[in-house]
């Protein structure tokens, strides 16, 4: 990532012009940066203090005076103060009205009180126009340069000029304003800094509880089924064989869980007739953390290839063939050469080879970089035709490793069937309802939703059955 250095914001202002007065109320570490910046970017600074005598550490240049007599020198008033000491501002009632006021600030926890900070300045002093901004940049980041994710500045406020003026001030510190529209949207913008990731939650949770089960699952067959049977210590599988069960079958299925949603939103839109009804909430969510889903599958399909890359130099392989090699040698027997079992252990190899290169093709097409220079046809293409074929290569790679044994009875241990048998539940059921979906009946009415075209069993007064314009709004088609 790129890292920009000290002062190194790219200033879209003329160097010889000299900016407006801008008063910053409160002295902290967040009006102290923002000054320093606007400094450099040639804005006057005024700041309104508690204690003008006592503040200390102020950027060269800055004038620091009482709130009230601040206040007086700008349009443009920054709030640099804590939530909880707004009570001050309703002594500015009179000076403060018909200016800008900007709200920063930011709370503790998501939803700390019932209406956003800057609803709550407006509501204290009905006469200024207040805006919301800047929230979303660190005072660290104001000081070293911003990194280009933390240069977007949210900005929103009911008075459409002051707002302007707000995001006039941000481009000439060389952030990137972004309208988000009126106050109403204040409560989101003080949100978003406090979220943690909120598109990779179901990816993790999921990837802890198919980690955790097939742990167990591999732990019962694997480890406590031997030793039952026969006293055998198989703890050293603890290593590398059963995380490379894990992982593989974690990356089949998140795989498949990334193209499930999109069936289950087909089989909906089917049923219901018309894509103008919303998805139920879940399957929304669902679908907007796809791409995350995909990129932790292909982390574990990635950890899938290191571990098994490694095979052929652990002792118990080697150990293994050596024993095989002297027991048959001992015995003057052979294991006679099968085609068979060549061309099965061949091909779920390649099947799995192709599969992880269409996997990684998937996860570069994410990348913004990459994504930004294709076309949306282009995007669609890799994302969701190639992404089926990885789950179709996929799916047969561990098939085919199943090969004979795939569903045998000699398998079971305790009842239980191989870890990969349960793996491949969920692929094959998204591969089947696809298939299903792609006939050409299925396919053509799924078409014809998408178009526009809604199925009523009302009929109109004239008896018709209604029927909605074929406009295509869905972009996706
Ligand atoms: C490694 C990797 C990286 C990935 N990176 C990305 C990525 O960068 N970006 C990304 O988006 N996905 C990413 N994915 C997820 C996945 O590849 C895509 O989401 C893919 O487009 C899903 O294809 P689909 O055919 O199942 O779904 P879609 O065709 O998108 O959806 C299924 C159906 O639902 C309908 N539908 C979808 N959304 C709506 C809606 N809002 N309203 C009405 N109808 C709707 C569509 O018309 C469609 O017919 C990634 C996956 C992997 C494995
Ligand atoms: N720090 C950051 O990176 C970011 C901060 N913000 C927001 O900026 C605002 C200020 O944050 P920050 O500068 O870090 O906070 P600080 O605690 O460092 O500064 C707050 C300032 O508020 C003034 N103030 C006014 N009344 C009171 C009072 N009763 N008690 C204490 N202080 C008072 C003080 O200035 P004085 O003594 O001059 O009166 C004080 O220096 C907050 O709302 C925060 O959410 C937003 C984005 C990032
Ligand atoms: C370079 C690519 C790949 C190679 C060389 C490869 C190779 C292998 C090998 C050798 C095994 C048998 C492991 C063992 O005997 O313990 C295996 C199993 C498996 N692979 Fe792959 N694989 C690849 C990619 C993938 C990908 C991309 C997926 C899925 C997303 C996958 C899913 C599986 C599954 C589910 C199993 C069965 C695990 C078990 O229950 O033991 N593989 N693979
Ligand atoms: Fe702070």
């Amino acid at each position: 990532m790129e890292k920009t250095s000290t002062g190194a914001f790219p200033s879209t202002m003329n160097s010889s012009e000299k900016q407006e007065t801008v008063c910053i109320f409160g002295t902290g570490d967040f009006g102290r940066s923002l000054a320093l910046r606007m400094l450099q970017c040639d804005y006057s600074i005024v700041f309104g203090s508690r204690n003008p005598q006592k503040s200390s550490l102020l950027p060269n240049g800055a004038e620091v005076l009482s709130y009230l007599e601040a206040a007086q020198k700008s349009d443009i008033i920054i709030l640099a103060v804590h939530r909880e000491h707004y009570d001050f501002l309703k002594e500015l009632t009179e000076v403060l009205k018909g200016k800008i006021l900007v709200d920063i600030s930011n709370n503790l926890k998501i939803d700390q009180y019932p209406e956003s900070n800057a609803e709550y300045v407006a509501q204290l002093l009905p006469g200024a126009h207040v805006v919301k901004a800047f929230n979303t940049i660190s005072a660290w980041a104001l000081q070293s340069g911003a990194l280009d994710a933390n240069r977007q500045v949210f900005v929103c406020g009911n008075d459409s000029k002051a707002k302007q003026r707000v995001m006039d001030v941000a481009r000439t510190l060389g952030l990137t304003p972004l309208d988000q529209g009126s106050l109403m949207a204040a409560k989101e913008i003080e949100n978003y800094p406090l979220q943690l990731f909120p598109m990779w939650k179901l990816p993790f949770c999921l990837s802890a509880i198919l980690c955790v089960f097939f742990f167990f699952y591999c732990v019962i067959r694997d480890i406590l089924y031997p030793y039952a049977n026969g006293k055998k210590d198989s703890t050293f599988r603890l290593a590398i064989s059963i995380p490379n069960r894990i992982f593989p079958i974690a990356a089949l299925t998140l795989l498949a869980l990334v193209y499930l949603p999109g069936v289950i939103a087909a089989i909906l839109q089917l049923y219901r007739g018309t894509k103008y009804r919303r998805f139920p909430d879940w399957l929304d969510h669902w679908m907007l953390c796809r791409k995350q889903l995909g990129l932790v599958a292909l982390g574990f399909a990635f950890l899938h290839v290191l571990y098994t890359l490694v095979i052929p130099i652990r002792y118990y392989v080697r150990w293994t063939l050596k024993n095989r090699t002297i027991t048959q040698a001992l015995a003057k027997t052979d294991d006679p050469f099968s085609t068979a079992t060549a061309w099965l252990n061949d091909s779920y190899i390649a099947l799995g080879i192709l599969g992880f290169f269409l996997f990684v093709l998937l996860g570069i097409t994410s990348l913004p970089s990459v994504s930004n220079m294709v076309n949306w046809r282009e995007f669609r293409f890799v994302q969701s035709k190639l992404g089926y074929l990885t789950l179709i290569l996929c799916t047969a790679h561990t098939m085919v490793y199943g090969g004979k044994r795939f569903l045998s009875p000699s398998s079971l241990r305790w009842y239980l069937p191989s870890a990969y048998v349960i793996a491949l539940i969920i692929p094959c059921t998204v591969l089947v309802i696809k298939f299903i979906l792609i006939l050409p009946c299925i396919d053509k009415t799924l078409t014809r939703i998408r178009q526009g075209w809604e199925r009523t069993s009302k009929p109109t007064s004239n008896g018709q059955y209604l029927k909605r314009s074929s406009i295509c709004l869905d972009s996706q088609l």
